[in-house]
């Protein structure tokens, strides 16, 4: 088995408004294998967000290294992380962020890096109970069908890495149920998944649990 990503002595910090810097993560080691759902829980503020973001190559780390898939992606330019992003990576955060003027299957198409039929999104559509809405704008979809088309659109290009920040935020049983077993279906087709969460929820489906006080040394 390979790690799909691998976070090496990771280090970032901040500044404050005054310009003073605050440590958020000081030498963090995490990794992620194919297949393998892995939980990363901890309070708000400890540092999730900024670990799903470096990973993504949204922000770069002040040290350390970044691996996904075995490469080094740690100084990946802004035009390559985004390459990085829509081949091998799946992003999914608290608030869908779907382009609001576009229907739940046009966001898919657009994310898809392959040409693929209406019929083969709508596959993919149904698949998270949402073909009735296949049609519909995402401003007037709920935020749960907006949750689950994220997720379709995060798995459209089967990518290795999915990173999901907070999913379950404000999602009510039965749409929870949905992002989980998309979750669970992208890890059995090989997809390793980090889920940023305080949410007991993932303790369900993570095959690992790891607690922000076990991966941070020093807080801010
Ligand atoms: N762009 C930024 N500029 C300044 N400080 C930041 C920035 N991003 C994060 N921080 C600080 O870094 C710390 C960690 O934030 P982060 O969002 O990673 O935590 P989190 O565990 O994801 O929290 P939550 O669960 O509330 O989303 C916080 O103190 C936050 O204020």
């Amino acid at each position: 088995m390979t790690s799909v990503l691998r976070l090496e002595n990771i280090h970032k910090s901040f500044a404050d408004e005054g310009g003073r810097r605050h440590q958020v993560l000081a030498g963090v080691d995490l990794h992620v294998m194919q297949g393998e759902i892995v939980w990363l829980r901890g309070e708000s503020g400890s540092g999730k967000s900024t670990i799903l973001n470096i990973s993504g190559l949204l922000s770069t780390p002040d040290a350390g290294r970044v691996w996904i898939n075995g490469h080094d992606r740690t100084k990946a330019s802004p035009r390559a992380a985004a390459t990085v992003r829509s081949k091998e990576i799946g992003m999914v955060f608290q608030s869908s962020n779907l382009l609001p003027e576009l229907t739940a299957l046009e966001n898919i198409v657009l994310a898809s890096s392959r040409q693929l039929s209406r019929e083969a999104v709508m596959q993919r559509l149904e698949r998270f109970g949402l073909a009735a809405v296949a049609d519909r704008k995402a401003k007037r979809l709920s935020g749960g069908q907006q949750q689950r088309v994220a997720f379709c659109r995060a798995l459209i290009n089967q990518p290795s890495v999915l990173l999901a920040d907070e999913p379950s935020s404000g999602l009510d049983a039965s749409n929870t149920e949905a992002i989980l077993e998309a979750m669970r279906s992208g890890a059995e087709s090989g997809c390793g998944v980090l889920v940023a969460s305080h949410d007991e929820v993932f303790k369900h489906i993570a095959h690992r649990q790891l607690p922000m006080s076990e991966v941070l040394v020093e807080q801010v």
